[in-house]
């Protein structure tokens, strides 16, 4: 078996009167992340750190910022296309590590509901999506709230 990682990483804005998306699901919150999409940091992280792993580029060379026809869009139908550009290199996900940095909301009774979406986003098991969350302890930008970051690590394998 020939198994890859990858690595991703990724920040939005928060600002007032967008909608929170994060790992799939919408939050209740009074700020919103910012974006072409719908700014889901989380999922974006992820797909970058599979793209990475196949060394196929990164989210924005896929799926453009200036492109209509991801307007707003869904993240988690990036997230699925994802799963397929590394298909066609044979390659299916193992498992995946990520952390959000975001003082607020408060993120650890969302987990498992994230961890079950991208699990059925990506086809695969739920023991194998790990989601974490930080504050950095009211310190830089997330510290400010203005803004979310998220990483991700994942492995990738095929026969
Ligand atoms: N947005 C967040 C941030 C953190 N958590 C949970 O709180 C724990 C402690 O966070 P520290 O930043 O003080 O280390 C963390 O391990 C998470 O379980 C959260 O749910 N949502
Ligand atoms: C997802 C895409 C495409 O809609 O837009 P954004 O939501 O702005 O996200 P970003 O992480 O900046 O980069 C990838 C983009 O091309």
């Amino acid at each position: 078996m020939k198994i890859r990682v990858g690595f991703g990483f990724d920040v939005h804005r928060l600002v007032k009167g967008r909608d929170l998306w994060l790992g799939g699901i919408k939050l209740e919150h009074e700020l919103g992340l910012l974006g072409h999409s719908d700014a889901d940091v989380l999922i974006h992280a992820i797909c970058d750190a599979l793209l990475g792993a196949a060394n196929m580029r990164d989210i924005g060379y896929h799926f453009p910022d200036n492109a209509g026809e991801f307007k707003n869009i869904d993240s988690k139908i990036l997230l699925a296309k994802t799963v397929e550009l590394i298909a066609t290199k044979g390659y299916r996900v193992g498992n995946i590590d990520a952390t959000v940095c975001a003082e607020r909301p408060k993120l650890k009774a969302h987990i498992p509901t994230m961890q079950e979406v991208l699990a059925k986003t990506m086809n695969i098991d739920v023991e194998d999506v790990s989601i974490k969350a930080t504050t950095t302890e009211k310190l830089g930008f997330t510290g400010r709230e203005e803004g979310i970051s998220a990483y991700a690590t994942v492995l990738i394998e095929k026969d």
